[in-house]
């Protein structure tokens, strides 16, 4: 069973197709980053993921059953609605009374999103990072099993953007599932072990963020380029070959810089830099959500 499971998810609004057939998994134990550019579908997806919404067809399975109020998920979406004049703890306090959680827990996860020396403080006085935290916080009140949170760096400057990314690597490292939204690929890439792409509703990949960059290239510098061009078409195969300026992309795993090195040398061609080359999920992201 996996935390997360739709099939052909799908959602409809009047004319506009919000969501279109959506098919993914979210595996245990992972940070897996919901990604797309702005109105791609994230949240109207997590929104049915969490029951909010009705899907128009299609299903979802959470921890195995049907989406609605399960204690064992814990959600940040959309600004949870704190009172301004009370103090983070109090806000917690409030939540955890109507939820039935007991006071000390409110202590730990005031603890756990690093905010237990401001918990007294006034909620309006946080900064936006502090209550994005707090809204962490109160998602995990029930000690969830399974975390969804809809863009929690939004906003944040980069100290802020720096402990939400701290946190959810802890939560994770604890053995939480977590799934995150995110327009921005530098946050994903640096704390989710796989993605699942959306663009115009509909799913485009999912995979290790690894997988998506496409593996690691070898970067040569040499001279004469033509020749080394030949050679290395002749080794790995036209399509393994990428010229580009005074260099070479060969589509060949790094260890194999050595073998490489010593082909060039042996057939004249004086190799002056050779090096791992990887794609950034940046350019992987823009040349699969290019629309055209
Ligand atoms: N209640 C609604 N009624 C009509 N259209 C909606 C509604 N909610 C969302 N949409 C449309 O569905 C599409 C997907 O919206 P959604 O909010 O899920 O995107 P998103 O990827 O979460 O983007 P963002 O990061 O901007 O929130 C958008 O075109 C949006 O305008």
């Amino acid at each position: 069973m996996f935390p997360v499971e739709t099939h052909e998810l799908t959602k409809r609004y009047g004319g506009h197709l919000a969501v279109d057939r959506v098919s993914l998994t979210v595996k245990s134990g992972e940070i897996y980053g919901f990604l797309g550019p702005n109105g791609a579908g994230k949240t109207t997806t997590l929104r049915m993921l969490l029951g909010l919404i009705r899907p128009t067809s299609g299903t979802v399975r959470m921890l195995g059953r049907e989406p609605g109020r399960l204690a064992e998920i814990g959600a940040l979406i959309e600004g949870p609605a704190f009172y301004p004049y009370l103090s983070g703890r109090e806000n917690l306090r409030v939540l955890a009374r109507y939820a039935g959680v007991p006071a000390r827990r409110v202590e730990i996860v005031l603890e756990m999103v690093d905010l237990a020396e401001r918990g007294k403080d006034r909620y309006g006085t946080y900064s936006l990072g502090m209550k994005q935290r707090l809204g962490v916080a109160a998602a995990l009140l029930k000690d969830p099993r399974l975390l969804i949170l809809d863009e929690p760096t939004n906003g944040l400057d980069p100290a802020g953007m720096a402990d939400m990314r701290a946190l959810i690597r802890r939560l994770g490292a604890a053995g939480s599932t977590v799934v995150i939204s995110s327009h921005l690929l530098g946050e994903v890439q640096q704390i989710c072990d796989r993605v699942g792409v959306i663009s115009q509703g509909r799913l485009i990949t999912e995979s290790t963020v690894a997988d998506l960059r496409g593996g690691a290239r070898l970067r040569v510098v040499a001279d004469p380029i033509d020749a080394a061009a030949a050679r290395a078409r002749a080794l790995l195969g036209d399509d393994r070959v990428r010229v580009d300026g005074a260099g070479l992309d060969l589509d060949v795993s790094h260890d194999r810089a050595a073998w490489i090195n010593a082909e060039f040398v042996g057939a004249g061609i004086a190799v002056s830099e050779l090096g791992v080359r990887e794609r950034e999920l940046e350019d992987v992201f823009l040349e699969m959500t290019h629309v055209g």
